[in-house]
């Protein structure tokens, strides 16, 4: 299956690592970025044919032209425009896959070759490290057989979720942008630390190891995080008076009014 990545940024360079990573021909890839400088990088990076779409305006055409499956790594203000720049050169039945926050199937649609199949989808970096989650919604001219080949690109890294379009943004804010809340976490438990006393570059380590940790312990299907919660906060602990101050302050609420924001910029970005 031949696969052109249009935009190889963060996203798109994440899905080609764990592709790459879970043994996929090389020769099978190609991609293109807007700078040959950047354009450059890749191809040092993953030894994949990439083309810079600055010097050379029909690279991304090009790029589609004997493409399965062509995915869509530009920012969101970008999709539609790039989409219908590459719908004379798309072959009837190449799959467009989008990974854009917001961007509905409707716009896709409207821009695309009557009956184009369609697969907007919503995955996060953790790719990179084959430990991807992606959501994924299937448009209306998409064949069963099609899904099934979109959902093995990215099984190669990830978690594939099928849902319907109206809950994909609730995956984005989980999922999507949910490695970005760990990070900041990291360094809000290390910042913390400074405060405490320890010093910065020791705070930064153990906030990391202690992430990473907690992590590992989470990372069996059937683990249960209230559990684990409790095997770690003993009745009367200094574990329970951290998580009662967490309460008595509103971290859940305020984890909720994060994923709303969100899910609005997400409507925002898709309107
Ligand atoms: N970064 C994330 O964690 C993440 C997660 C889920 C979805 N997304 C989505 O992925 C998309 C890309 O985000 P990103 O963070 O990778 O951005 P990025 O800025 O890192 O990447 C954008 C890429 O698009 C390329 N580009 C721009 N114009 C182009 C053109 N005309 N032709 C070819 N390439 C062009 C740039 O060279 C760059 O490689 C966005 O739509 C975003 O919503 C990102
Ligand atoms: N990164 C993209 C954004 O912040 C989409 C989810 C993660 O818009």
């Amino acid at each position: 299956m031949r696969i052109s990545f249009i935009g190889l940024g963060h996203l798109n360079s994440a899905i080609v690592a764990g592709l790459l990573a879970d043994g996929y021909d090389p020769e099978n890839l190609i991609a293109t970025t807007h700078s040959e400088a950047s354009a450059a990088t890749r191809r040092e990076e993953f030894g994949i044919s990439v083309t810079a779409e600055e010097n050379n305006p029909g690279t991304n055409a090009q790029a589609v032209a004997d493409a399965d499956i062509v995915v869509l790594g530009v920012k969101p203000f970008h999709i539609a425009e790039t989409a219908q720049a590459l719908a004379d050169a798309l072959r009837p039945d190449t799959v467009v896959v989008s990974v854009a926050a917001g961007t509905t199937l409707a716009t896709l649609t409207s821009v695309l070759p009557e009956g184009q199949p369609v697969v907007r989808t919503m995955p996060n970096v953790a790719l990179t490290v084959g430990k991807g989650v992606v959501g994924l919604a299937r448009g209306a001219t998409v064949t069963d057989a099609q899904v099934t080949q979109v959902e093995q690109l990215f099984a190669a890294s990830g978690t594939v979720f099928q849902l319907s379009e109206n809950q994909l943004n609730a995956l984005g804010a989980m999922a999507g942008s949910g490695p970005g809340y760990v990070f900041r976490f990291v360094n809000a438990l290390a910042a913390a630390g400074v405060e405490l006393g320890l010093e910065e570059q020791v705070a930064q380590e153990l906030a990391r190891l202690t992430v990473v940790g907690a992590g590992a312990m989470l990372d069996h299907h059937d683990a249960d995080p209230s559990a684990l919660e409790d095997s770690i906060a003993t009745e009367g602990g200094t574990t329970q008076a951290a998580l009662n101050s967490m309460d008595a302050n509103g971290f859940n609420d305020l984890i909720i009014k994060a994923l709303q924001a969100n899910v609005t910029r997400s409507e925002e970005l898709g309107a």
